[in-house]
């Protein structure tokens, strides 16, 4: 398969260096630094983009990819205000566009975790539910995709949250994301239900970003026959 990189930092890097260990040829790397060379590629001559970049660059490239015709794996975070833009933007060009706040497995099985617990937790309003996400220094948007994701989960189970913020203290009303940056941590995720008398807790811990990278490989894989918007749902079943 031939896949063109969208982002070649930590996460494009790390997608090349399985992508090759799986057979595929990398044709293109797109960086901050070339970005005029995206005009080279079509659905032609790649036949997948995998697209890691950063928040105000992610929109331009997935239009880009759908409208000359490149199916795109996109897990850049920070940006979803106009991923409903890009949803329709696919089904009118009938392309293909595949968008996961975290494409590692054991985080997918943590999200469905996290949405059992908050089945189970409903009921019992003794207890307040907040979110930790640790992150390296260098990431650039909070709170991360992920605690995003977990968020909405709980919220949509939990009536006395009403919205997610992004500080460390609220009112209970409100669903508390707090973001740390520390060192160069891949990723850890901690969704803590506290109550006076004990605390009940689940956590995801990266310990790389080859989790993340793998995902994306897989999902790339797999989407190149396919058409429409498509999610890790779809990949998963
Ligand atoms: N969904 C997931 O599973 C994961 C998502 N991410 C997200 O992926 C994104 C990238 O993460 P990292 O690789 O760690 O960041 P990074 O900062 O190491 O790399 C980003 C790269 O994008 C490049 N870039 C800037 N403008 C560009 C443009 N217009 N076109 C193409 N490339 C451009 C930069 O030159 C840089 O090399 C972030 O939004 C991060 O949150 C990261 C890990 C997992
Ligand atoms: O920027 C990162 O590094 C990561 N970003 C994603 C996010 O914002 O959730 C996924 C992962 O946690 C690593």
């Amino acid at each position: 398969m031939n896949i063109l990189l969208l982002g070649y930092g930590k996460m494009g890097r790390t997608i090349e260096s399985i992508a090759k260990s799986r057979g595929h040829n990398i044709v293109g790397k797109i960086n901050e630094d070339n970005t005029a060379d995206l005009v080279k590629y079509t659905g032609g001559n790649a036949d997948v983009a995998i697209e890691f970049s950063q928040p105000d660059a992610a929109y331009e490239n997935i239009r880009y990819c759908i409208e000359n015709g490149i199916p795109v794996v996109s897990g850049t975070t920070g940006w979803l205000e106009k991923k409903p833009e890009i949803e329709a933007l696919c089904q009118e060009k009938d392309g293909t566009f595949f968008y996961a706040s975290n494409f590692s497995i054991g985080v997918n099985l943590f999200f469905k975790l996290n949405e059992q617990l908050a089945g189970l937790m409903k009921d019992f309003n003794e207890y307040n539910v907040d979110i930790e996400e640790i992150h390296h220094t260098e990431k650039k948007d909070a709170p991360s995709g992920t605690a995003i994701t977990l968020a909405e989960d709980i919220i949509k189970s939990i009536d006395y949250k009403k919205k997610w913020i992004n500080k460390p203290f609220g009112k209970k009303e409100d669903l508390i994301i707090n973001s740390l940056r520390e060192g160069r941590v891949p990723g850890t995720h901690t969704v803590k239900y506290s109550s006076a008398v004990d605390d009940i807790e689940i956590k995801h811990t990266a310990h790389s970003r080859e989790g993340f990278a793998k995902g994306a490989v897989l999902v790339a894989e797999w989407i190149t026959d396919k058409k429409g918007v498509l999610t890790m749902d779809n990949f998963l079943k």
